[in-house]
């Protein structure tokens, strides 16, 4: 890194996968990736390995989320350091493949990049999943593609908060990123989610392979959104929910709610109102595959990101 000219020199990206069917009902990204297994023309770039890769098949053939469990939260040091085992949940076992293939995680032999690409059944639109708010190299790219899609947008949601934080398939990468798209139900495909998710990867490919090319990115600002809290549905005594999302807020994904605004509506027709005290931007309103993990949507902030200037290092 060089700080004198405020230009960070970083590693070459080389390696990059390209995960579909981490979550085996979310169409879009299984089909894209399937596609380009078949034929990998659209994907390839000058000097780059590109691997796409399915990343839970046995949950892609019975189209369920996972087997046992969430795959893209089974990548804890706990279990990726467990002995090999007969009995292991099926997730736990693929985990441990997966950074053996594409890591080991943490380590300088892991993949360069990741993209998993994720379906959402939220009004979200196109939504890029950072994990860090200092991978320049990803600030740079998320800030390349969202000028690359213009007029089309694209959010950046920061998953940075130490407690609701996971561990994902992508985080096996020296670069993760999560790419999001919805509305699409479960188990669905929809033409016009399937073509935003293809064009954005076009794009962040490439990124990658302009930056391998030689060539320099000014600095930069990306807007974000801030993981804040996890919002859970109203629930009785034994756990059942006793609310719905409020109508008002139902498909507002990344519009503003303020203290006083309608989030739930109760089985009885009772309106719950917002009652925190500063404006939040929620997102994964009405996830359907959320309500196993007590979570009807989630409040974020607004965030503006500096990055430094970046080229490929010269050795
Ligand atoms: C709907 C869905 O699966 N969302 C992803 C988000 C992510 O990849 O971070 C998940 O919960 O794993
Ligand atoms: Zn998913």
């Amino acid at each position: 890194m060089s700080s004198r000219t405020n230009i960070s020199c970083l590693q070459e990206a080389k390696r990059v996968a390209i995960f579909g069917g981490t979550h085996g009902n979310e169409m879009s990204g299984i089909t894209l990736v399937n596609m380009w297994i078949q034929n990998s023309a659209e994907i390839e770039r000058n000097g780059l390995v590109i691997k796409p890769f399915i990343s839970s098949p046995r949950a892609v053939e019975k189209c369920t989320r996972y087997i046992d469990t969430d795959l893209n939260r089974a990548f804890t040091p706990e279990n990726l350091s467990s002995p090999d085992a007969e009995g292991l949940p099926y997730e736990v076992q693929r985990a441990k493949e997966i950074n053996r293939m594409f890591g080991p995680k943490g380590s300088s032999d892991a993949y360069d990049v990741i993209f998993d690409l994720h379906n959402t059944t939220s009004n979200m639109g196109s939504t890029l999943i950072l994990e860090s708010s200092t991978d320049l190299f990803n600030l740079q790219m998320v800030h390349y593609i969202k000028k690359a899609i213009a007029p089309h947008t694209c959010s950046v949601l920061l998953n940075e908060h130490p407690q609701l934080k996971y561990s994902t398939t992508r985080s096996v990468a020296k670069h993760p990123i999560g790419l999001e798209v919805g509305p699409q139900p479960q188990g669905v495909l929809r033409s016009n989610v399937f073509e935003s998710m293809r064009t954005i990867l076009k794009h962040a490919l490439d990124f990658i392979e302009l930056f391998n090319s030689g060539v320099e990115f000014p600095p930069c600002t990306v807007d974000v959104f801030r993981v804040q809290e996890r919002m859970d549905y109203p629930r009785d005594t034994n756990g059942n929910i006793t609310a719905m999302v409020h109508p008002h807020l139902q498909d507002c994904d990344w519009e503003p709610l303020n203290r006083g605004d309608p989030m739930f509506l109760t089985f009885d027709g009772r309106t719950i109102l917002y009652e925190g005290a500063n404006t939040v931007y929620p997102t994964f309103i009405n996830e359907a595959a959320y309500y196993e993990k007590q979570q009807a949507f989630m409040t974020t902030c607004r965030e503006i990101l500096a990055a430094n200037a970046i080229r490929k290092a010269c050795k």
